[in-house]
This record gives C-alpha cells, sequence and structure tokens, in this order.
C-alpha cells in the first residue's frame, strides 16, 4: 500500500498539473507512515478457531480481499477491548503484540476460560501498568492497544447528540475524546467531508495531543485553542480574572444584542435627506415602519440594513415620482401643476399629456407617469448618491465587530482571550460570520474552561450539536468555567446530552492520589476522587524555604532529579525568576528534560515527576484549589512541593522533609 501510495504521489506530482491529487496522495503516505509504529499490536484466538488480527487500520489480501489485519475501529475487533474471563464474546485468548520497528519484541497472552476468570476490572493489566509507568515523553501516546471497557464504551457511543465524559484526573478523557475522533471518522465516513473539530485549552495542549490522531492513522481532524476559532483577530492582553469572568457570563451576549440594536437610530423629528438638489422628507412613521420591516426578516444588523435602506429608499423614490409628476407640461411647453395627491394623474392632465404628444398608455381611466423601471432607475439613483447613503447610515449604520466590541467595553482594539467570544457573537450578530467554518463533530477537551460565552462560540460551529464533552468539574481554574455541565449546556442542548464518568486513574499513583484528599474533600466535598491503578512505593513531600533561597532549592532538587522527566509548576509571579536562575524555557518546551510551566499551562498534560512552587500563591488566585489539584495531578511517578513559610493546610498532612540538601535528595526523588 505505502509503495502504491508514494508511486502515485510520484506519478501526479511528476504531471505536476493536478495539486489536490498530490495533496490527496501525499495524506494518504502520511497517514501510512504515521500508523508504522505497532501496526499490528493484537491477536484473538476465538472458540471457533479463527484468529483475528488487530492493526491501526485494517488491511486485505491482494488476490481475495481476505482481512489480514482488522481495524481496531471495526466491530469484529471490540471483543479485544471488553471481553473478559466473566463474558469472554466467545474470545479464547486475547494476545498484545508489542513491537519495535518491524521487530516483535514482547507477547503478553490472556486466556479468557471461565476457569482463569479472576479480576475483571481491568483488561490486560500486565500490557497497561507496563504503559501506564513507562517514562513521559512529552507527546501524549496512543492507547489503542491498551483501552479498557470503560473507555471503549465511550469511544463507540453514539454519533448524535452530545455525550458529556466527566472524569476526574488521569482517567484517560483526552485520550479517549482523540480515539473517538478516530472512531467517529471510520464509522460515520460523511464526516470526513462535514470535518471534526478538537478544542484544547492551549497551543502547548495541542502541541502534546498532536501526535496520536496521526499515529491512529487520522490526519483530518482540526484542532484549535478557543482563540483560534476566530482567527481574525490576535490575542495581544491578559485580562485580570475578574474581568474575564464578567466577560464571560451569558448576560453578555444579551449587552451585545441590545448595543446593536441601539445603534439603529428612530427619530423623534422628520429627517430631511438632500437628493440632486432637492430636499426629501422622512417621518418618523416612515422610519419606524422600516425598521420594525428589517427586523422582522430576523436578519442580523448589516444586512438587515439592506432592507431597512430599501424600504426608505422606496419611500423616497415613490415621493420623488409624485414630485416629478406633479409639474407636467402643456401642449405649449407650460408646466401645469396638476396630479392627485397619491401620485396619479387626472383626467384634465392626461388630455394634457395626450395634447402635448405624450403616450402613456393604451387603457381609459388615470394612470402615472412613471412606469416602474423609470421608478427602479429612481431607486438605484437614490441608493447610489453619497448624501443619501450618508442620510440612510445616521439611521442603520453599518457595524464591525471591532467596533461594537470596543464601544461596549470602552477599549481599543487590543484583544484578551475573553474578548474573542464577544468579537464572535458580535459578528453573528451583525452578519459578518463568513469566515466561521462549520464541523459535523465537535470534541471539546478540558470543557470545564470555557466560559458561557466561550459555548456560545463553539456552538455556532457545530449546527448538528453532534459533540464530545470531556471535563473534570473540580480542576476548573477559569473563574469563567464552568461548576455544572447542565448550567452551561442545557441552552443550547436542553436535555438533548448525556453524561458519562470515568472511575479509574490511570497516571497518578495511589501516593500522590491520597495526598490530593484534603485538598478535594475541603473544595468539593462530594466529589470522590478516581480509583488509582497502582501505587509506586514513592512518598510525596513537602519542604519549607525561603524567597531568597527557592533558586538554591530549585537548582538542587532539579539537579539531583535523574528518573524521567520533571515538570517545575509554579504560580506565574515567579516564572521569570525561576527561568533566569534555572535556565529553563519560557515558554515551555514539552520535550525538554525539566519544564517549567503555570499551573494553567500544566492543564491536561503529565510528567514523571512534578516539583510544585509555592503552593501558598497559588491558593490566592480566584480558583486556586483547582489550580493545586491540577498541578499535584500532573505525575505519574513523584510529586514534592516546596513551600514557603507554613504549608496550606489542605497538604499539612504530606511527609514534611527536614531540608533538600544532598543527604536528603536520594530520599525525595
Ligand atoms: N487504557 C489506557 N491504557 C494505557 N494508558 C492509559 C489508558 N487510559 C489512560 N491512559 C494514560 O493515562 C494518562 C492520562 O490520560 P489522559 O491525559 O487522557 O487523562 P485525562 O482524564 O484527560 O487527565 P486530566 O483530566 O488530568 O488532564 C495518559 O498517559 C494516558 O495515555
Amino acid at each position: 500500500m505505502r509503495g502504491d501510495a508514494a508511486a502515485r504521489l510520484a506519478a501526479v506530482q511528476h504531471i505536476g498539473e493536478d495539486r489536490d491529487a498530490a495533496a490527496v496522495w501525499q495524506a494518504e503516505v502520511d497517514r501510512l507512515d504515521a500508523v508504522e509504529q505497532g501496526l499490528c499490536f493484537g491477536r484473538l484466538d476465538l472458540n471457533d478457531g479463527r484468529r483475528v488480527y488487530l492493526g491501526r487500520l485494517g488491511l486485505f489480501r491482494v488476490e481475495d480481499d481476505e482481512p489480514l489485519l482488522v481495524d481496531w475501529r471495526a466491530p469484529a475487533a471490540q471483543a479485544f477491548y471488553t471481553a473478559t474471563a466473566a463474558a469472554p464474546q466467545g474470545v479464547r485468548r486475547r494476545r498484545r503484540i508489542t513491537t519495535k520497528g518491524r521487530t516483535v519484541v514482547a507477547l503478553n497472552d490472556e486466556l479468557l476460560a471461565p476457569d482463569a476468570a479472576g479480576d475483571d476490572s481491568l483488561v490486560g493489566e500486565a500490557a497497561l501498568l507496563a504503559a501506564v509507568t513507562a517514562d513521559r515523553t512529552g507527546r501524549l501516546r496512543d492507547i489503542v492497544t491498551t483501552l479498557q471497557a470503560e473507555q471503549d464504551r465511550i469511544i463507540r457511543d453514539e454519533y448524535r447528540g452530545a455525550l458529556v465524559v466527566q472524569g476526574g484526573p488521569g482517567t484517560g478523557k483526552t485520550a479517549v475524546a482523540l480515539h473517538r475522533a478516530a472512531y467517529l471518522l471510520y464509522r460515520h465516513q460523511h464526516l470526513r467531508a462535514r470535518g471534526v473539530l478538537v478544542v484544547g485549552p492551549s497551543q502547548i495542549f495541542l502541541d502534546y495531543i498532536g501526535q496520536v490522531l496521526p499515529g491512529l492513522g487520522e490526519n483530518s481532524v482540526v484542532t484549535a485553542t478557543i482563540a483560534d476559532l476566530c482567527p481574525r483577530f490576535g490575542v495581544s492582553r491578559v485580562d485580570p480574572p475578574e474581568t474575564a469572568e464578567l466577560k464571560g457570563r451569558a448576560s453578555m451576549a444579551d449587552r451585545l444584542a441590545a448595543a446593536v440594536r441601539s445603534r439603529v437610530r428612530m427619530p423623534g423629528e422628520p429627517v430631511d435627506v438632500e437628493f440632486e438638489q432637492q430636499v426629501l422628507r422622512l417621518d418618523p412613521r416612515t422610519c419606524r415602519r422600516a425598521v420594525h420591516r428589517a427586523r422582522q426578516t430576523g436578519l442580523p444588523h448589516n444586512q438587515a440594513r439592506l432592507v431597512f435602506q430599501r424600504e426608505i429608499v422606496d419611500v423616497l423614490a415613490q415621493r420623488l415620482a409624485d414630485r416629478m409628476e406633479a409639474v407636467v407640461l402643456t401642449d405649449t411647453g407650460e408646466a401645469i401643476d396638476g396630479g392627485s395627491p397619491d401620485g396619479r394623474l387626472g383626467e384634465a392632465d392626461l388630455r394634457a399629456l395626450a395634447a402635448a404628444g405624450v403616450v402613456i398608455g393604451q387603457d381609459d381611466g388615470p394612470r402615472n407617469l412613471l412606469d416602474e423601471t423609470d421608478k427602479a432607475a429612481l431607486r438605484n439613483a437614490l441608493l447610489a448618491d453619497a448624501d443619501v447613503q450618508v442620510a440612510l447610515d445616521e439611521l442603520w449604520p453599518p457595524l464591525s465587530p471591532e467596533r461594537v466590541v470596543s464601544d461596549l467595553l470602552d477599549v481599543q482594539a487590543d484583544w484578551s482571550v475573553a474578548d474573542i467570544p464577544l468579537l464572535d457573537e458580535a459578528a453573528a450578530l451583525i452578519g459578518q460570520s463568513e469566515d466561521v467554518v462549520t464541523f459535523g463533530h465537535v470534541i471539546v477537551d478540558e470543557a470545564q474552561e470555557l466560559s458561557e460565552m466561550d459555548w456560545r462560540m463553539v456552538m455556532r460551529r457545530c449546527p448538528a450539536r453532534s459533540m464530545t464533552i470531556v471535563g473534570d468539574l473540580a480542576q476548573t481554574g477559569n473563574p469563567a468555567g464552568t461548576a455544572s455541565w447542565e448550567r452551561v449546556l442545557r441552552p443550547h442542548l436542553d436535555d438533548r446530552w448525556r453524561l458519562a464518568r470515568l472511575t479509574v486513574n490511570y497516571r497518578t499513583p495511589a501516593e500522590i492520589m491520597a495526598a490530593t484528599a484534603d485538598l478535594l474533600a475541603a473544595h468539593h466535598p462530594g466529589m470522590r476522587p478516581p480509583q488509582s491503578v497502582r501505587s509506586t512505593g514513592h512518598t510525596p513531600w513537602r519542604v519549607r524555604t525561603t524567597h531568597a533561597d527557592l533558586p538554591n532549592v530549585i537548582a538542587q532538587l532539579s539537579r539531583t532529579h535523574t528518573d524521567g522527566q520533571l515538570a517545575i509548576i509554579a504560580p506565574a509571579p515567579h516564572i521569570d525568576l525561576l527561568a533566569a536562575t534555572s535556565c529553563l524555557t519560557v515558554p515551555p518546551e514539552l520535550t525538554d528534560s525539566i519544564v517549567l510551566l503555570t499551573p494553567d499551562q500544566a492543564k491536561g498534560l503529565e510528567f514523571d515527576s512534578v516539583l510544585i512552587i509555592d503552593p501558598a500563591t497559588v491558593l490566592t488566585s480566584p480558583l486556586g484549589h483547582n489550580d493545586l489539584y491540577v498541578a499535584m495531578t500532573r505525575a505519574t511517578h513523584r510529586l514534592g512541593v516546596v513551600h514557603l513559610g507554613p504549608p496550606p493546610p489542605e497538604l499539612a498532612a504530606m511527609r514534611e522533609l527536614e531540608s533538600c540538601s544532598a543527604s536528603d535528595t536520594p530520599r525525595t526523588w
């Protein structure tokens, strides 16, 4: 297949004309290259003697179409993820095949005979534990070989409507959401044309997840942050949390709608419109009627403006026609001031016109001097006239999103992330949404961070409302984010959404989850933490230091950390100093062996070890307890906390180190 795709690509490139075809074959070459790692990863031995090999994509023998490899998303592959000894689904043996390049390096067999029945909760435990304990690389890996049954159910859930997945840290929400994207594209081919969008909290996060879908052979999914959804507005400013919270409220949509509406003027007095040295008078009633008719169309502001203009110009054209018809000439060339007030000609006028040789109709009775073509010409002349346009624009001005938002907020065009959904809303209200791209299915990750205004923007990208929404209400860091799925989703989906839960923590070991227990209990008393799949024997610790000594302590802890990737998570005020004193990259480079980031940037990521700096400052932000919970749950192995002064009460129960001197550090890391 690869050879064939490469040959076809070379052929179209050789001709050099058909760029679309070249792009299609290039994408196919990339897709086939990307699935190279672990192409075949499993085998099912069925009770009836058949063997089914599982792969990242399906392969068929050329001669007879016999399946060689079943795509993991095909129904025939599902038993690989869901069969248990108690419910073997016709499977006798499940084999996991680990390859390095094209060499098989490990086989892992599970017999599903009823007498082998053991703990049914984890499928392929050995392979799973090997996957979750492996060193982190700064990039999320796919979990196609070790998906668990509760995850598989979510991935294969029906595609219509909205599915919300609530799960604590490390339960695989991100991984599951991405596998679901691949699954939906495979099962619902029409989605390839309509597109699938994944919305994530930051570019760092999008880089972190960027290899998962290509590794599953899917290159067509679009990933974006909230700000990326409206690329024409650049972000150059950060709002204080309280401002961001206000801007995120749904009531901002009403304020924007009112602001746009208020730009239409309803004059109390007649308005004079100049046209070719004449003054035409518009009375307030005419204006009101035109506004009413324009609004009745339900069109956005700028489009409704054209209806308004047509209404007004119709009236002006009629006035003009009346005036012209009121002045007709006798056969001697003298003006007669005839015509009825409704602009029609009386008998005397018609006789006078006939005498003047003007033929104005065949039938008897009064009729207009100007026909429809003349009136259309008049209307066009009025619309094209600069003075008339000025008068019309005074009544119903054309608007831009920037102007609406900057007038409402009294700011210049210097936008923050929280302004983007407001600009997008304004663009929708005024009808400047031509660059809005819509998708057949939208996946929102870290969905708890979206404000009510963000949701409105996302919904505009998903007219079919087919969505997968994954998040954790205990991790909301954005003050404008959500504490209730019901609250943010009902206005858009009514009750057309369903909730699934993930309950097992694959990332964070039991020791670290135990260290977060007081924090979670204090701030989310009703919430149960997810169950860790493993313990590591590494007890999290805390150590006290001073401001002055902080850089030394960090340098020492960084030097003595040798086991995998270390993340130093510090509140924003410490970042610059720490970056300078420890020579760390800002913004962070996720594949470095030591990564320095804020709790906000750490959202959704994971590392082998995590060092949290100054938790008391983290706790001072409006939802600081959630930020601290996020920071504490990023590690797959080890967690240390460096506090300045006494520890926050939520962390007081953690084991305290006397110091982090050289003699202590072997114990720490
Ligand atoms: N079935 C699985 N097999 C192997 N690894 C898994 C499995 N499920 C999850 N993991 C791993 O657990 C880690 C956490 O997964 P993920 O980041 O998707 O969790 P999350 O619920 O989005 O976490 P958070 O909310 O804390 O950001 C990842 O390394 C992921 O690969």
